[in-house]
């Protein structure tokens, strides 16, 4: 920004703007379509954006609009067509009927800086070498035997998490902030083999993490104006969007600098203070391993390995932690439900004589299950969930051209209350078929916390156990109650519209030892 002076912002922003309008006239979007159902007030240049645009909760404002127009409508963001479906059957026919054709994610302009090219796995446009790197990540980096091999190192930080929390206990405490320790640490140790907070003074660096985390998720919505005119440069660096996509990928990508500084200290034959897998392999040498082998589809290059362990570790770390905080959100928030579950995991572990929370107890804990299914189904962390046509395709009878951006409502589907009884209810007893519990999707795609399709979430063995084994830890081992002087109805329910809908405001709770179920390190 500061090589342009205002003058010449200005002049250029006239001149593009009437030039922009005259293309807009130009061209109409989905030209195919004029039936399908839209918004009033399209305006020259910026289409519908003034719609939701100020109040920046698109899931929100699509869900009002979903009301007045139905379950599919077309809008105008600035030069970019998007459809967005409301509804489970629409659900299903994107992600399920025609995954293939919406198996790309929206080009924007934030993954191409934090995504490195886009070279990840998230990012990547639907083409050979998003297909290898999604091929790599289940098969060698997520499947169950590589999860299987993280559970010994998984106990051992619940139990870290567990020495935090009871270090806190009778004291008001900010939650968030222990539940991303706990992911970031973990997830460390699985992608680089390190930790990355070694001892407690680390507290602010994690703190840092989490804040650039935050960013780097809001950036990566590609719901900026930048990006609904990325044919132009200007508007990106008119709005301060693009210095703000440059300083958040380069403060995320030295945070991952930084641990990988770590992880070679480890490499090292005599390093001290080295934190070894148990023998098992982190991301990093699976990476390196699969990347000499020679039935490699595409070249893997060092900065192709760099973007995909960086998006396992940031995919991996900011929804496990947005899952961890909605739960115990919705805990504290309902004494009943959090009794009864206290109750079950407190029999269970108690039976099995083992004073603490082990691996074999989890499948046992059924309405523990139903409890982070129903908080999955309020706090979807993709509100929307993003996809773009590679190819035309018919939904509901209407023609969607190739290169539309389609949002899959998850936070409306998930509140319908055509689909749910007092839709905005916890109420985790509506899951209690053992159909229901068996796993945390649902096959009618009333909610997708885990999305769907070819393009669904490769981290679902991983973060569902996550989950699981650090609330069973936190319900065994601790009371729990809000500050004094907050009720239920005091709790800022807000969240981050980010890539991980995270909570806006950190949650702070009190947690008391009890004597009978007492956590020892
Ligand atoms: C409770 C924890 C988690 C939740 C709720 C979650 C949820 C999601 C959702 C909703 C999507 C988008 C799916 C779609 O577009 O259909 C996604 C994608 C993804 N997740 Fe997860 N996730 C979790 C944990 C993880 C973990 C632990 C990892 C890896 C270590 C991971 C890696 C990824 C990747 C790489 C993608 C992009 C897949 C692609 O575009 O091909 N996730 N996740």
């Amino acid at each position: 920004m500061a090589n342009f002076s205002p003058e010449i912002l200005f002049l250029s922003f006239v001149v593009s703007t009437a030039i922009l309008y005259m293309i807009n006239n130009r061209r109409r979007s989905l030209p195919n379509s004029p039936s399908l159902p839209s918004p009033p007030n399209k305006l020259p240049i910026i289409g519908h954006l003034h719609l939701f645009y100020k109040e920046r909760k698109p899931h929100k404002s699509f869900a009002k609009l979903a009301e007045k127009l139905g379950p599919i409508f077309y809008i105008q963001l600035g030069r970019v067509p998007a459809v967005v479906v409301s509804s489970k059957e629409l659900a299903k026919q994107v992600l399920k009927t025609h995954d293939q054709v919406f198996a790309s994610r929206p080009s924007i302009l934030s993954a191409k800086y934090v995504s490195v090219g886009p070279a990840d796995v998230t990012f990547s446009p639907n083409g050979p070498y998003w297909r290898q790197a999604r091929k790599i990540c289940v098969t060698e980096l997520l499947s169950p035997k590589r999860v299987n091999s993280f559970k010994v190192v998984l106990d051992e930080e619940v139990n870290r998490f567990m020495s935090r929390v009871k270090a806190r206990c009778g004291l008001e405490t900010d939650m968030s902030d222990l539940i991303f320790a706990f992911c970031t640490d973990f997830f460390c140790l699985a992608a680089f083999g390190v930790r990355f907070m070694e001892d407690e003074d680390e507290g602010q660096k994690s703190k840092y993490l989490a804040s650039v985390f935050i960013e780097v998720e809001e950036l990566l919505t590609g719901f900026y104006y930048g990006d609904f005119f990325s044919e132009w440069v200007w508007p990106g660096w008119l709005t301060g969007y693009t210095p703000r996509v440059i300083k958040g990928s380069r403060n995320l990508l030295n945070a991952v600098d930084e641990i990988f500084d770590k992880t070679s200290k480890r490499k090292q034959p005599l390093g001290t203070g080295a934190f070894l897998l148990h023998g098992n392999e982190d991301f990093i040498d699976v990476l390196r391993r699969v990347q000499k082998s020679d039935d490699l589809d595409v070249p893997l290059t060092d900065d192709n390995l760099m973007a995909i362990v960086s998006d396992m570790f940031v995919a991996g770390v900011d929804p496990s932690t947005a899952t961890l905080e909605w739960i115990m959100t919705d805990l504290a928030r309902h004494p009943r439900v959090m009794k009864k579950a206290q109750e079950e995991v407190r029999s269970v572990v108690t039976a099995s004589g083992s004073g603490r929370v082990e691996e074999n107890h989890i499948h046992q804990l059924k309405y523990m299950k139903a409890v982070i299914k129903e908080s999955m189904r309020l706090h979807p962390v993709n509100l929307l969930i993003p996809r773009e046509s590679s190819d035309k395709c018919t939904l509901e009878g209407y023609e969607i051209p190739a290169k539309t951006r389609i949002f899959v409502n998850n936070h409306a589907i998930g509140r319908d209350p055509k689909l749910f009884t007092n839709p905005h209810d916890f109420i985790p007893e509506r899951f209690q078929q053992e159909e229901d519990i068996k796993d945390f999707k649902d096959k009618d795609f009333r909610f997708m916390p885990f999305g769907g399709g070819r393009r669904g979430c490769p981290g679902y063995g991983f973060g569902s156990i996550t989950v699981q084994w650090a609330v069973a830890g936190l319900l065994y081992h601790f009371d729990w109650a809000l500050p004094r002087g907050v009720g239920p109805s005091d709790v800022d329910l807000q969240e981050v519209f980010g890539l991980a809908a995270r909570k806006r405001v950190p949650l702070v709770l009190v947690p008391t030892g009890n004597k009978g179920y007492d956590f020892k390190s």
